[in-house]
């Protein structure tokens, strides 16, 4: 799809004059743009990449997926952004993977701008703050079973109210938090969420034969499949 003259992320910059300086330059306007198509698309990417995994090892979740997409839109009605919002175990499915596979491990370095306490630490102005998001989700004090990828513990299980903004309380973190959390969280979820959708709708995707997927883990700019999915995808119309 075009967008429209005028409408590309890239117009939004052209026009942009922060009070204290005059407009862009090239150079911060190709910075801009690389770094909305780096951070935007691996990320996006990792996250359907490990929930197709989940669903070619877990038929019954996949079947349950397709139930609730074509009780919503029908086998070959267009799925759209106010759909996939009505869709609660889809929800779930995209989160459980956030929680289970956070694409970053860790959050970009932040620094304290003045000397700061932080949960009973002190850190001195200047010095970079690590967070580690997988710890928080691997962590069996705040969830049960962690290992386990079970979506349904987001419909009425410890993840109920559980959002991944931490707005309301930190048990997962893959936009980050507060004031520099990822701009674009809600567009990612939203292009994750749509893949999604239209892939199950379109395919049943199955195990290869005496090859199952593999989910070891390796760190690339995101966490990726060691060994990328591989799967048999059948089209949904050819099923009886
Ligand atoms: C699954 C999808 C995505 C995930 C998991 C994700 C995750 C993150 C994380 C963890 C951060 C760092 C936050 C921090 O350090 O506190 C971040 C920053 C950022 N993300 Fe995303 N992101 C996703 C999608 C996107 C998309 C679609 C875009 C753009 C179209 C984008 C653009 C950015 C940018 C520009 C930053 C840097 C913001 C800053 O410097 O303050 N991200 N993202």
């Amino acid at each position: 799809m075009v967008s429209p003259i005028g409408a590309a992320y890239v117009d939004s910059l052209f026009g942009l004059e922060p009070p204290t300086r005059g407009p862009l330059g090239d150079e911060e306007y190709v910075t801009l743009c690389s770094e909305a198509i780096s951070a935007g698309t691996d990320t996006s990417a990792t996250t359907v990449e490990w929930a197709m995994l989940h669903l070619v090892m877990n038929q019954e979740i996949q079947e349950k997926l397709y139930q609730e997409i074509i009780d919503c839109v029908g086998k070959d009605g267009e799925i759209k952004e106010e759909d996939a919002e009505k869709m609660p175990y889809l929800e779930a499915i995209v989160k459980e993977t956030f929680r289970r596979h956070p694409p970053g491990h860790f959050l970009l370095s932040h620094a304290a701008t003045k000397d700061t306490e932080l949960a009973g630490y002190t850190i001195p102005a200047g010095v970079y703050v690590e967070i580690y998001t997988a710890w928080i989700t691997e962590d069996p004090d705040i969830w049960s079973d962690p290992s386990e990828f079970r979506p349904e513990r987001f419909l009425h299980g410890d993840g109920v109210g559980v959002d991944v903004t931490g707005t309301r309380a930190v048990k997962m973190l893959p936009f980050g938090a507060g004031r520099r959390i990822c701009p674009a969280w809600n567009l990612g979820i939203l292009h994750i969420n749509l893949l999604i959708a239209k892939m199950v709708q379109a395919f049943k995707w199955l195990p290869v034969p005496d090859a199952p997927p593999d989910p070891v883990e390796t760190y690339a700019f995101t966490v990726v499949m060691k060994n990328p999915l591989k799967a048999v995808i059948l089209p949904r119309v050819q099923i009886p």
